[in-house]
């Protein structure tokens, strides 16, 4: 392969420098600095109200940060034309925590949503695109007739799994997957999702409380805490990356820098 036509490894696929944002005059993100590269798949991790989801929303252009820049493949997104950023976002997809599916359009609609929505591809191809997806997390091709409601709450993660990837995406951004579910089929999802990332050579951002799910899912983690990263490392490597805060998130400790900040 010519040097021209390598991919760029080096460029990151998500750059957020500087990124703030604050609700009312509070600030929830005070200067987020993060990299992701392209093909590897990142958790963030954070206590509860930290901003982890505002993170992903202010990428995925459903919240306007206060200040900083939001790079995809070195491109400031908040700085293109509406159709622009568009296009790159895309190029995303998004696994919900609640799994968000509509409880009024059978599962392979929901599935093939998006590419619906959108007018870009026709119903009889999004109904063939939805079974290829929903095969592809493991569930029976007629599952697609039936409604959301009907399934368990493991199979409405593997629908919402199947949506997040229906688009053939090169992000796809996971919120708390495996929230709700019991540990066999957390373990279940997260081998799915491992999955799924790798055959489709996406890069994969996900939050996560569930530190057994981040150590599957994640290559690489960042801790998100007081509006900013304070640390980033192998995903492996959690409870025992030296970093005390990390560390006690990580194991879940009661006595440790976060719950003295908690006390004063
Ligand atoms: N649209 C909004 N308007 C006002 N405040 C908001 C809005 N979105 C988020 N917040 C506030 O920002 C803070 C961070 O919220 P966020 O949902 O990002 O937390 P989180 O780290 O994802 O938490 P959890 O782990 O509990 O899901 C919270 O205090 C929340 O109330």
């Amino acid at each position: 392969m010519s040097e021209a036509q390598a991919p760029d490894t080096r460029t990151p696929k998500i750059r957020l420098r500087g990124l703030k944002k604050s609700f009312n005059g509070k600030p929830v993100l005070d200067g987020v600095d993060l990299d992701v590269m392209p093909g590897r798949s990142m958790v963030i991790l954070g206590g509860s109200g930290t901003g982890k989801s505002v993170t992903i929303k202010c990428i995925l252009g459903l919240i306007e940060p206060d200040e900083g820049t939001i790079e995809i493949d070195g491109r400031n997104v908040l700085t293109m034309s509406r159709r622009e950023r568009a296009a790159v976002l895309d190029r995303t997809g998004m696994l919900f925590q609640n799994g968000a599916l509509f409880d009024s359009l059978p599962v392979w609609e929901n599935v093939c949503f998006k590419l619906l929505a959108q007018g870009r591809i026709s119903r009889e191809k999004a109904r063939q695109r939805a079974v290829e997806a929903l095969v592809d997390v493991g569930l029976g091709m007629g599952v697609g007739e039936m409604d959301p409601a009907s399934l368990s709450g493991g199979m409405q993660k593997r629908v919402a799994l199947a949506r997040a990837i229906a688009s053939q995406p090169d992000i796809i951004f996971f919120d708390e997957p495996t929230t709700g579910l019991d540990p066999i089929m957390g373990a279940v999802i997260d081998g799915l999702i491992v999955d799924c990332v790798k055959r489709l050579g996406a890069t994969a951002v996900t939050i996560t409380h569930d530190m057994a799910s981040a150590r599957r899912i994640g290559d690489d983690a960042a801790m998100l805490h007081k509006g900013r990263i304070v640390w980033t490392g192998p995903a492996a490597e959690l409870g025992h990356t030296g970093n005390p805060l990390v560390d006690q998130f990580a194991r879940g400790e009661r006595e440790g820098p976060i719950a003295m900040e908690l006390r004063r």
